[in-house]
């Protein structure tokens, strides 16, 4: 999971789909229906599993589907697709397979949901990318919005759980935002926010999960990072931040943030409870003077 930047979605000039002879240059899956709609996976090299396990590359969480329900990978003609030995078995457009060949527009057929195989380049393919970049991320900066935001954090908490890893979450809201809204206008208000989601990014690890999660509170995943591992990076993120004025009404001015950090822990159970704690955690940071990181004081680290 990575942070995105505003331009990703790829536009590329209308063109015929690919010769079924030679190989895809690169495809995706799409849920089209059932449990997961929306939900679309980008194919490359790399062999994917599709299933209800976390560590499906596509997850979906149905009981219809199987853990690991079946695969897709590209050997030198095309895409593949080979069911898994799954309970409710794998379909391609409505018939039983064992293992196929993959063409533009298939339809796999695996629980109670049905996944569309799309080259990319297909206007098709196009348009699912547009509408799961305008469903998945934030207009403004690019990063991921809210709601993609719990999704995929909620896949993170079942790996994390599964395997026992660390897992921890900061909620970076940005200093007395109001006053710049109020002094120099919303559009320069915007610019702060983009800018800041622009220094989320370049201080973040490439597949870091960052998403705007408020007007101007943004959340960063540390995925096996502990408290203090992702409490030292969020403090590193800070610095960094103070240390990057913004130019507003013609003249530099620093702007801060303050960010809670919590980890995942034993005893909670939902993302909310997480959520719970780095806003306490954000919370203190704001009263006690903001442009600071908090975290849980006695938390094991
Ligand atoms: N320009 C701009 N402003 C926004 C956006 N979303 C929310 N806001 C503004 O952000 C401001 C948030 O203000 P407050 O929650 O009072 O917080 P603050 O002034 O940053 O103060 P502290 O958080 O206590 O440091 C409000 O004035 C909102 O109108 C947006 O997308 N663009």
């Amino acid at each position: 999971m990575v942070a995105r930047s505003s331009n990703t979605t790829q536009r590329r000039s209308i063109r015929p789909p690919a010769n079924r002879s030679t190989r895809a240059v690169s495809a995706c899956v799409v849920v089209i229906h059932g449990e997961g709609l929306g939900q679309r996976l980008e194919l490359g090299e790399q062999a994917i599993v599709i299933g209800r396990s976390p560590d499906a590359e596509l997850q979906i969480n149905h009981r219809s589907i199987s853990r690991q329900h079946c695969r897709i990978w590209r050997d030198a003609t095309g895409y593949r697709v080979r069911d898994l030995d799954s309970t409710n078995k794998t379909f391609l457009n409505e018939q039983l397979v064992d293992e196929a060949e993959l063409r533009d527009g298939d339809h796999i057929g695996v629980g109670d949901s049905v996944l569309k195989f799309m080259e990319q380049g297909s206007i098709e393919a196009r348009y699912h990318e547009e509408l799961y970049q305008l469903a998945t991320s934030d207009p403004l900066t690019g990063l991921y919005n809210r709601r993609q935001f719990q999704e995929l954090m909620e896949k993170e908490i079942l790996r994390a759980t599964r395997h026992a890893r660390a897992l921890s979450l900061a909620l970076v809201d940005i200093d007395h935002f109001k006053p710049i809204n109020d002094r120099h206008g919303h559009p320069a208000g915007d610019g702060v926010i983009r800018g800041i989601a622009q220094l989320l990014r370049h201080n973040a690890r490439a597949d870091q999960l960052i998403a705007r999660i408020g007007g101007e509170e943004f959340a960063l995943v540390y995925a096996e990072q502990s408290l203090a591992e992702a409490t030292a990076a969020a403090e590193r993120l800070r610095k960094a931040i103070a240390a990057s004025p913004f130019d507003l009404g013609g003249a530099p001015a620093a702007v801060t943030v303050s960010i809670g950090v919590a980890q995942w822990q034993r005893g909670m159970s939902s993302l909310a409870d997480l959520m719970r704690v780095a806003d306490e955690q954000l919370y203190r940071a704001k009263k006690e003077g903001r442009n600071r990181v908090c975290r849980v004081v006695d938390a094991v680290a």
